[in-house]
This record gives C-alpha cells, sequence and structure tokens, in this order.
C-alpha cells in the first residue's frame, strides 16, 4: 500500500512496466465492478505489466449536503480486494497529500457535456472529478487507465479530457457488472435497506423493460419494411401490413408506422418511465431525478427518428441514497 506521492513515484520507478503501465481510479469500498476493472487490467497488460489501483474519495467531487463524511471507507478489505483481482499496488493517499496546498486554484472545467444530466444535478461535480482524474493521471503516468460504463457520463468526459488536451493514455470502458437480479453494482448500495434495495430495483428494469421495447419496435420496423409494396413512406408499411389481413399487423399499424419513421425513442422512454412511474408508488418510493435518452458523444437528448449509438441514463432517489444506472442502446440496427 502506498500512501504518499514520494512512496508511489518509487514503485512506478522501480516496478513500472513501460508500455504496460495501468491505473484504475477508485473512491474505495470495492465491489466486483471494481475487481471486473482491475482484472481487465491485468489481462491487458500481462503478469510483467504494472497495474496501480488508486483508492480516494475526492472531496472536489461531491457537492454541499452530499455523501461525503459517510461515504464507505474500507482500506482493509480494498486492499484484499484489490490484490486477490491482480493490483500490483495500491496508491491510497489522504486528502493533504492529494492537495497540499489545500483546494486547487486551478481546476479542469467539463465543459458543456459536464453540465447536462449528472452534471445539472452535482453542480461542480465533473469539474472537481476531471481535477482529480488529470492529476491521478500525471502522478500515476499509466499508458492505460480503465473506468466503468455504470458511469458512462463522466467515461465520456474523461475520453473529451484525454482527446482535447492530449494526454497520452489510453482509456478503456468496461462494462456495467450487475447483480443476478439486475441491480448495478455501487459502493453506495451499501447505504440501502432491504426495502430500498426492492425499491432501487426498479431503475435497472427500466433500462431492461426500455432494451426490450426497442427490440420489438426494430423487429417490426424489419418486418414491415420488408413486406411488397412497404417501401417509400411508413404509412405504406403500415397499410401493406394490414392489407394482409394480420389482425396483429392492423392493431400494430401504428406502431409500424412509429417504428419504422424512427418513433423508436419515443417508445423507448415510455417503456422506461412507465416502470419508474410504479416505483415512484411503491413503499419506500423512488424518486426520479432524471430519464434521459442521449447521444454518447455530447449527452445531449437524440431526436425522435435517431439512428445509431444512444444513452439510455437514469438517475434516481430511494430514501436518502442517490443511485444512477444506463444501459448502451443501437437504433437502426434492423434496417
Ligand atoms: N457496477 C460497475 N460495473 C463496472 N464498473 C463500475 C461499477 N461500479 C463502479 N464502477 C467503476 O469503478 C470506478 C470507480 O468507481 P467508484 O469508486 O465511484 O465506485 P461506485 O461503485 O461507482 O461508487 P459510487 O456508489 O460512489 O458511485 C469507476 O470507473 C466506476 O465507473
Ligand atoms: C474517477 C474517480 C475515482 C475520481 O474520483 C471517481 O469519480 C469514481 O470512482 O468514479
Ligand atoms: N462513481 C462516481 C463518483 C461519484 O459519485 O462521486
Amino acid at each position: 500500500m502506498l500512501p504518499t506521492v514520494e512512496d508511489l513515484d518509487d514503485a512506478v520507478a522501480h516496478h513500472g512496466a513501460p508500455g504496460r503501465n495501468a491505473v484504475v481510479m477508485t473512491m474505495g469500498a470495492l465491489h466486483e465492478g471494481h475487481a471486473t476493472l482491475i482484472r481487465a487490467a491485468r489481462e491487458r497488460v500481462g503478469a510483467k505489466g504494472f497495474v496501480v489501483v488508486t483508492v480516494f474519495v475526492n472531496p472536489l467531487q461531491f457537492g454541499a449536503g452530499e455523501d461525503l463524511d459517510r461515504y464507505p471507507r474500507t482500506l482493509d478489505a480494498d486492499l484484499e480486494l484489490a490484490f486477490e483481482a491482480g493490483a500490483s499496488a495500491v496508491f491510497a493517499p489522504s486528502v493533504d497529500e492529494v492537495y497540499p496546498g489545500g483546494e486547487p486554484q486551478v481546476r479542469i472545467t467539463a465543459g458543456p457535456m459536464g453540465e447536462r444530466l449528472e452534471g445539472a444535478s452535482r453542480p461542480g461535480h465533473f469539474d472537481g472529478m476531471l481535477t482529480v482524474v488529470a492529476k491521478l493521471l500525471h502522478l500515476t503516468a499509466p499508458d492505460l487507465a480503465f473506468f466503468g460504463q455504470k458511469d458512462a457520463q463522466q467515461l465520456a468526459l474523461i475520453r473529451r479530457m484525454v482527446e482535447d488536451l492530449n494526454f497520452p493514455v489510453e482509456i478503456v470502458g468496461v462494462e456495467t457488472v450487475r447483480e443476478t437480479d439486475g441491480l448495478a453494482l455501487s459502493s453506495r448500495n451499501r447505504y440501502l435497506s432491504a426495502g430500498e434495495r426492492r425499491t432501487a430495483l426498479a431503475l435497472s428494469r427500466a433500462l431492461f423493460a426500455a432494451r426490450e421495447r426497442l427490440a420489438a419496435q426494430e423487429a417490426l420496423r424489419a418486418r414491415a419494411t420488408a413486406l411488397p409494396g412497404a417501401q417509400g413512406r411508413a404509412e405504406n408499411r403500415a397499410e401493406a401490413l394490414s392489407r394482409l389481413g394480420e389482425a396483429r399487423a392492423a392493431a400494430d399499424a401504428h406502431a409500424v408506422a412509429q417504428a419504422a419513421e424512427g418513433g423508436a425513442a419515443g417508445a423507448v422512454r415510455a417503456a422506461a418511465r412507465a416502470v419508474l412511474d410504479e416505483a415512484a408508488k411503491a413503499e419506500p418510493p423512488l424518486t426520479l431525478d432524471y430519464l434521459a435518452l442521449v447521444d454518447p458523444a455530447d449527452f445531449t437528448e437524440v431526436a425522435d427518428g435517431h439512428d445509431g449509438e444512444a444513452i439510455l441514463a437514469v438517475a434516481a432517489r430511494v430514501g436518502s441514497t442517490r443511485l444512477i444506472d444506463n444501459i448502451p442502446l443501437t437504433f437502426g440496427a434492423a434496417k
């Protein structure tokens, strides 16, 4: 375990493997999601590579009234999990070690993407996050840095910072790790009572319902497009289905028109919202912060006729715990 920058420098100088240095940054309270990141890093750099795991609860990215003080700190268990998963070293500095002059005067600004969704709910969060990520990239000097897609907007902003400011590092995204019932692993899940956890399952259920709705819309679209006389406008496809006398198809005519015209985005949002609306009536209830279907490049809301990649992202509060989740979706795959 390395508590100081000097220890870290020393370890990188003596044990670092040029071209095969990796970092996994965390705020501790490690779980299987973190272990997956560490394993992915070890796999990429090989047995002779050097994998540093950082454990640091960064005050800069917490707003007033957020959970900085109660954020779980479990260093002994973290060390065990990190080394078990393949870490070469764990850098776990104090706040004074990272910010010896107090809060930094100069910071990274996340820009417009950092003001949307998580940024709108947590003003200043992404500036604080990018500032510490920039510092930790300088201190650990990695060739590769691994981040989870569970924090999709964070990952997109880090990629953007690295591109915009020419950081010499490859950013690797790792798929979200979930419990068997769908709940995305998160250190903040520890705050949940059994009842709150039941309600919190609505986040992943909403995302999965949306994914299923999209698959159904895409299947309908493929079928409608393949019908004779169905070329051209969406209504032609709907009529072509009806002409065939298919009761189901006739009933679906509107959905076909919607799907063929690219109205799938609305249907996808509605499917997720229905699950979240139900959870808002549960005991304890879920309070929705946002549900958004966004372009992965800039996190702006996608238009109704969107084709290509999108991210469906959700944030909600259950009791005093705020949770986020998201899934990637591909629109127009059935063309
Ligand atoms: N379920 C998960 N699957 C994949 N990566 C994850 C998962 N949870 C966290 N990570 C990733 O681990 C890294 C460290 O995240 P962090 O320490 O904040 O954990 P967390 O569980 O997301 O905590 P929190 O509850 O505070 O959001 C980030 O890159 C994050 O995206
Ligand atoms: C990237 C990070 C370690 C920066 O503090 C944090 O935001 C996190 O754990 O996702
Ligand atoms: N996992 C993102 C870090 C945060 O919530 O502050």
